[in-house]
């Protein structure tokens, strides 16, 4: 249908695979208003006069040639004005006009669309990611004018082999899927959920420079439990209950058999699933296709890279962190994630088994302090089970107050999905923490499901924290006169990068070793002086440098480790011979860049 020609720069092989690309021209099939109306190739008004000839446009446009920067410019005037008019509205009502405006642009012009996202991405990434695209997963029925991605149902079971040759693109790089199950926080949203796996995809083509035109979002619907949807007259799902054991698994199956069969070296990331089907899938398909679980895998280095930030911030040398008593509350597929990540760390600093670690690990679910004691424990959960009494009070099921009071941990984090349940008290206690810079990561999503406020976090735990939370919040101005940072503990740092990593590897599985390599390259993003400022993570603002970076070093890792395939003309013995600055060079010039290509017509 298109393909984008290359051209490369210099002779030398090397060279070349090093070389920055220069845009070429994009081969169309299209003529006339189809072009117009395709946003892969629409330009708008931007249109030149001789591709305008070429292409059947004379007389379908205004006369006048906008340039993209006029286009760019013209577009952040309108943004601007709405944030103007609507200074005085509920924020649900402004931010649902920030993301459709956004979404209008998105429908029309991608090139234009990714442009001002990655130019604007502090400001954007809350309309198109957290917190805003839970609210509009919220209301996906309402909001529907077109569709996005692809849907598969459990409707069409037996379908999917042919099905998956409905997507216009003969290239796909990244799919992101989700079954609706656990959108953010907020529960089973069903097929509404379809806007995570949008809002994620639009985060690869921002900071890992993935091709738009090689993405694909996928749902997965295989019907809901939320009643509220089962019984609203415009909820655009299937209306029953989900499946669930060998018939949801089916389900599954055969989306990945189709998926790898039309594209085998595409990249599956899981993201949203209910807990059990998070960990079944992962186990089941990690060591067969190019696939992760951002839940579990993401978040777990994420957190990482912030909890040994933590320990820095404390002035302690990271050798430290064998010490350091960490809460985590939610059992959940991000909390299991995150703890057994942290306590294998642990556990190699100290060259102990990271069973000899767990103890320094306090795992608080629904029902209160997991302990030896918890009937029909979670195997995930068992390790990491307190004797109950070792200290002395604390026993199965007691309170996250209690916990805090006794244990005085170094860190309390948040994976539960509950907002507010780092209450004033909790907060309170953590000033008794044995740390002198206490860390709080309130990492649910969206805003209102986080665990506290940042504003929260510093008017009670005091102004010596560090502070992260999942979705943004801004800076806090403190009582002395100072500014507490609100760090952002997203997996949005590591899972563009991870995607990029492996794709530009060709690794044929991600391993837990590369997932280490992009948390540990996280965590040595920052330095000394800035986590001295309660800095955990670098801004926003960078995330293309940073996804350089962590995909740099998971290509590494994946050819350390025997598993990278090659890229296109780049082979794995390449890339073995690329030093580590090369290897970074060789990620960010293969990110796309938004530019208007010069269009050629042919059949
Ligand atoms: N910041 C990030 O990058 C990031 C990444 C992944 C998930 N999350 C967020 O983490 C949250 C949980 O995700 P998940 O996939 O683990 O969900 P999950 O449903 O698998 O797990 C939720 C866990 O929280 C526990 N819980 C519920 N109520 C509780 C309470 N009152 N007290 C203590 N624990 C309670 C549950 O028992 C369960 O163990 C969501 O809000 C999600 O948005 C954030
Ligand atoms: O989507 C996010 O912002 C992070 C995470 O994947 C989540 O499920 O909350
Ligand atoms: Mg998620």
């Amino acid at each position: 249908m298109w393909n984008l020609t290359r051209f490369a720069a210099f002779g030398a092989r090397r060279s070349r695979l090093l070389s920055t690309a220069i845009p070429g021209p994009c081969i169309v099939d299209k003529r006339g208003s189809d072009i117009l109306h395709d946003p892969w190739f629409n330009k708008d008004t931007g249109f030149p006069l001789t591709e305008r000839d070429r292409l059947g446009l004379r007389g379908l446009l205004p006369p006048r040639i906008i340039s993209f920067e006029q286009q760019h410019a013209r577009f952040m005037d309108s943004y601007q004005s709405l944030e103007k008019n609507t200074i005085n509205e509920p924020e649900s009502v402004v931010s649902l006009a920030k993301w459709r405006i956004l979404n209008r642009l998105h429908d029309r012009n991608e090139t234009l669309y990714y442009r001002v996202l990655i130019d604007n991405i502090k400001s954007f990434a809350p309309v198109i990611y957290t917190p805003t695209v839970g609210l509009v997963c919220q209301n996906y029925s309402g909001l529907f004018r077109r569709p996005r991605g692809m849907y598969f149902s459990a409707k069409d079971k037996g379908e999917m082999m042919s099905m998956i040759y409905n997507w216009p693109a003969h290239q796909v790089d990244m799919i992101v899927i989700t079954d609706g199950s656990r959108i953010l926080g907020l529960g089973d949203l069903g097929v509404q959920g379809i806007g995570i796996p949008i809002g994620k995809l639009d985060m690869y083509v921002a900071a890992a420079g993935i091709n738009p035109q090689r993405i694909l979002p996928v749902m997965l619907d295989v019907g809901t439990n939320n009643e509220k949807l089962l019984n609203d007259r415009l909820y655009l799902g299937l209306r029953q209950p989900r499946l669930e054991g060998e018939e949801y698994i089916s389900i599954v199956d055969e989306f990945m058999e189709a998926a790898y069969a039309r594209w085998p070296k595409a990249i599956v990331q899981f993201e949203d699933f209910q807990m059990k089907w998070a960990f079944e899938t992962l186990a089941r398909y990690r060591n067969r296709f190019r696939m992760f679980n951002d839940d579990i895998q993401g978040t777990a280095g994420v957190a990482l890279a912030g909890l040994l930030g933590a320990v820095r911030a404390q002035g302690r040398p990271l050798t430290d962190f064998v010490h350091q008593k960490i809460v985590v509350v939610g059992a959940g597929s991000a909390g299991l994630g995150v703890i057994k990540t942290a306590a294998q760390a642990a556990a190699r600093m100290a060259g102990k088994d990271p069973l000899a670690v767990a103890h320094q690990f306090f795992l608080i679910d629904k029902d209160g302090l997991i302990t030896k004691d918890r009937k029909a424990i979670d195997p995930a959960a068992a390790p990491f089970a307190q004797v109950p009494g070792e200290i002395e009070g604390l026993g199965e099921g007691a309170s996250l107050l209690e916990v805090v009071k006794k244990v005085k941990p170094h860190v309390l984090l948040g994976l539960s999905g509950v907002g507010g349940i780092f209450h004033k008290e909790v907060l309170e206690a953590m000033r008794d923490s044995d740390s002198a810079r206490p860390a709080i990561f309130a990492m649910s999503n969206p805003t209102m499901n986080a665990e506290c406020t940042a504003a929260d976090a510093f008017k009670y735990a005091g102004d010596h924290i560090v502070f992260a939370s999942g979705s943004p919040f801004k800076d806090v101005e403190l009582e002395n006169g100072k500014v507490g940072h609100v760090n952002q503990a997203n997996n949005m740092y590591l899972f563009p990068g991870i995607g990029l990593g492996t794709l530009l590897s060709g690794a044929s599985v991600i391993t837990d070793g590369m997932l280490q390599a992009a948390a540990e390259c996280l965590a040595s993003y920052m330095s000394d002086e800035e986590i001295q400022q309660g800095m955990l993570y670098p801004s926003i603002d960078s995330i293309r440098d940073i996804t350089a970076e962590v995909g740099a070093a998971i290509v590494r890792t994946a050819v350390a480790e025997e598993v990278a395939e090659g890229h296109g003309e780049v082979d794995p013995k390449d890339l073995l011979n690329m030093s580590k600055e090369e290897t970074v060079e060789y990620v960010r010039n293969n990110m796309w860049f938004p530019v208007y290509h010069p269009l050629v017509h042919e059949k």
